[in-house]
């Protein structure tokens, strides 16, 4: 939504989770990943007010159940005017998000965090995460040009569950950005301050959408350490990506809708974790894990070869055959992830259920809990997914059955 009241903005924006449907983890070590948004998404809406007292951000975020009252003038003296990394010359410029000094950046918003908030270091993880990642890029952004920076309440939900590997955290940050810059657009052509956008458009374009995405992989990095950077381009992009780090993602055009149970085990876990502790299992086993990312690299590239099979439509009696084809991928996925440690019991109880109604599964994410997905051939019939989502529900795990793709970030009208 776009609209200025005596100047003042309000803009809502909205971005998708993702599921890796291969490639999670071996991504890390730059093996190629292929990953799909989903229909479930994560919206913000940040509105400029007026107020008679300090100016300031107020940011409700439900979701981490944090409520905040960050004081604009303090902010803009401290964490305004970003720093090029060293060894770059020029000037910063939020166009430039790759080019930032990130750690001295974060550094300056941990100190900041810490000034403003004396209790910073008590707050759960998740909340700490997300006001850094907040500040990050807010004073990225608007630290970087001259125009004027108003009282604004943020509020931000999601229909994801956080933090069970259907990338919240990267959808997080996409909205983030995308709202800000879209906030940056408005403000600027509206004043004569560096107009130089096309306020018909109606939606991002590709390079505003390249620069949402750099800056969420710079969230992925608050939150993650080593992000791979699959999770940020596939909720700013949207549809099927096939990604290899340092590499531009690639955007397959695959016009099927794979069906999927999508089973929250409801062990909730940190992606930070498990990629530390699929790294220490490399470091002590060097070899073995480095063949086991690459065994998940081929898997990756068969499964892209069958979905571009499956969604030409040429080969209609192939079909089922096809399915059995990605089907066998999905578990042979699933075992390469569980030898990294990545499994959990409850992961394995999700996948036995489907097994015995004749269905692949695998995890999806980092893993160690978190959603496992199962893959439902068109040929399935209704009765075997009804006892089976009765089954697992009965067990306790959340199941929605939903359609995989769908559009990257997104401009609420
Ligand atoms: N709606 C939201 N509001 C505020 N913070 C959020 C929101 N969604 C995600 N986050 C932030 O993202 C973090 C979750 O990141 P994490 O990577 O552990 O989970 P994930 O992104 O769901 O999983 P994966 O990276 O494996 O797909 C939360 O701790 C929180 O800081
Ligand atoms: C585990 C991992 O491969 C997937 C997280 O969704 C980490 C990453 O790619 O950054």
């Amino acid at each position: 939504m776009l609209t200025a009241v005596d100047n003042l903005f309000t803009v809502s924006v909205s971005a998708p989770g993702k599921v890796i449907l291969h490639g999670e983890h071996s991504v890390v070590y730059g093996k190629t990943a292929i990953a799909v948004s989903l229909g479930l998404r994560s919206s913000i809406v940040i509105k400029e007010v007026n107020t008679p007292h300090e100016p300031a951000v107020h940011i409700h975020l439900p979701c981490v159940d944090l409520q905040e009252t960050i004081p604009l003038e303090p902010t803009v003296k401290s964490l305004f005017h970003p720093k090029l990394a060293p060894g770059i010359t020029g000037k910063f410029s939020w166009r430039l998000p790759h080019k930032i000094d990130h750690d001295y950046h974060l550094r300056r918003v941990e100190e900041y965090l810490h000034l403003i908030k004396p209790n910073f270091d008590s707050l759960p993880n998740n909340q700490k995460n997300s006001l850094r990642s907040f500040l990050y890029v807010f004073s990225g952004i608007f630290g970087s040009t001259y125009l004027p920076v108003k009282s604004m309440d943020i509020s931000m939900g999601s229909e994801l569950t956080i933090g069970a590997g259907t990338g919240s955290s990267a959808s997080f940050a996409v909205c983030l950005a995308g709202a800000l810059i879209q906030l940056l657009k408005l403000k600027s052509s509206s004043g004569n301050f560096d107009a130089y956008y096309d306020q018909s458009s109606q939606d991002f374009t590709d390079t505003e959408k390249e620069i949402i995405s750099e800056w969420a992989f710079n969230c992925e990095k608050i939150m993650h350490g080593t992000p791979s950077g699959i999770d940020n381009a596939t909720c700013t992009f949207g549809n099927l990506v096939s990604f290899k780090k340092g590499a531009k993602p690639r955007h397959l055009d695959i016009r099927m809708e794979l069906r999927v149970l999508l089973v929250d085990s409801r062990v909730s876990r940190e992606t930070r974790t498990l990629v530390v502790r699929v790294a220490a299992l490399r470091q002590r086993n060097t070899a073995a894990v480095d063949h086991i990312m690459e065994a998940c690299e081929h898997v990756a590239h068969t499964a892209t070869q069958v979905l571009e099979k499956l969604s030409s439509g040429k080969c209609d009696p192939d079909t089922e055959a096809d399915y059995q084809h990605l089907s066998e991928l999905w578990d042979m996925n699933h075992c390469l992830l569980s030898a990294l440690g990545v499994s959990h019991p409850s992961l394995e109880v999700i996948r036995a259920a489907a097994k015995s109604k004749g269905l692949a599964c695998k995890l999806t994410g980092a893993g160690g809990g978190g959603y496992a997905m199962i893959l439902i051939p068109p040929s399935t019939p209704r009765s075997t997914i009804d006892s089976l989502s009765g089954q697992l529900l009965q067990n306790g795990f959340r199941v929605t059955e939903t359609r995989l793709g769908g559009p990257g970030v997104s401009i609420e009208m």
